[in-house]
């Protein structure tokens, strides 16, 4: 008899695809029900287990996604925002918990996961870890505390196959500096600056994105005033650690009420 709930990992090929079936498949806490890739993919009709060069797991990689959420309880999906839009009507209709770590949304797309979410578990999260979870809190606690003499830059760094800038990490990091400053971030981010920019503007929160080699993904808040800066800093050297924060979130979703959920919730670290 197979331990925990079912999952099924969408993107099963993607650098995160791969970690989610190898946690899920060693955690003993739930097992691998499903592998979904995209339409023409090499791997549709393959074991996963055999097709990421390993042992057969006795799952064979489909693109019918409906098919593949059938017998899940939770579905992890790192995949791409169009994707995940799909994904999310077929994760309510198989009442199966949709844990979302694909980032780049824009805000409609955003939107476009609202409805899905009254009838399943949603939680989405632009960042699994634990660490970054927890710097999110610190950052809006030193936001709070501090006036607009410092200035609040977001720095990110993340390997040159990344599609998507800034981060879902760092957007994080600059809602919960707004938060703490109680203004809204589409008001003051700055975001890609290039030529005359004129000199900074006062309370304005700034993003700036570095992309190359096989970084997994580094951000810092910087806090920078006259004479003192402050930095925050998460560096994450290991995709794992994104990997046990989505199976924990499948894990805590089973059984809740329907609605909207992020990390916070998950580590009990929200308001409530
Ligand atoms: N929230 C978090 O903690 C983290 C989020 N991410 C995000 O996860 C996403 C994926 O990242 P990676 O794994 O590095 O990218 P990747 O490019 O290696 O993998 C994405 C996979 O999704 C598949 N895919 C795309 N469209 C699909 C469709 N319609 N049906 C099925 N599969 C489809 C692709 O074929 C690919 O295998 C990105 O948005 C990234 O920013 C990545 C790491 C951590
Ligand atoms: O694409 C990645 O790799 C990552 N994406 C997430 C993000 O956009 O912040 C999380 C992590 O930094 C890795």
């Amino acid at each position: 008899m197979s331990a925990g709930p079912g999952i099924t990992v969408t993107g099963a090929s993607g650098r995160m695809g791969q970690m989610l079936i190898r946690t899920v498949a060693a955690s003993g806490r739930a097992h691998l029900v499903g592998a979904v890739e995209r339409p023409g993919h090499e791997w549709i009709g393959k074991d996963v287990g055999e097709a990421m060069g390993g042992a057969p797991m006795g799952v064979t990689v489909t693109d019918d996604a409906l098919e593949a959420f059938a017998p899940a309880q939770a579905v992890i999906d790192f995949t791409a925002p169009a994707a995940t839009i799909a994904f999310a009507k077929l994760a309510a209709q198989a009442r199966a918990v949709h844990v979302i770590g694909t980032t780049g949304f824009s805000d409609d797309e955003l939107e476009a996961l609202v409805p899905a979410a009254r009838h399943s578990v949603q939680v989405r999260a632009g960042n699994m870890s634990l660490g970054v979870n927890l710097l999110t809190m610190l950052t809006e606690k030193v936001a709070k505390a501090l006036d607009e003499d410092f200035d609040i830059e977001i720095v990110e760094a993340h390997h040159n196959q990344k599609v998507d800038a800034p981060s879902g990490t760092a957007l994080m990091l600059g809602e919960a500096a707004a938060t703490g400053r109680g203004v809204a971030l589409g008001r003051v981010a700055d975001r890609g600056r290039d030529g005359i920019t004129g000199p900074r503007e006062r309370g304005h929160i700034g993003f700036a994105a570095i992309r190359g080699g096989d970084v997994v993904g580094e951000h810092d808040v910087i806090f920078a005033a006259a004479g003192e800066r402050i930095v925050l800093r998460h560096i994450a050297t290991d995709r794992a650690v994104f990997a046990r924060g989505a199976l924990k979130a499948a894990l805590w979703g089973q059984g809740r009420a329907p609605g909207a959920y992020d990390m916070l919730d998950v580590l009990g670290l929200g308001d409530g």
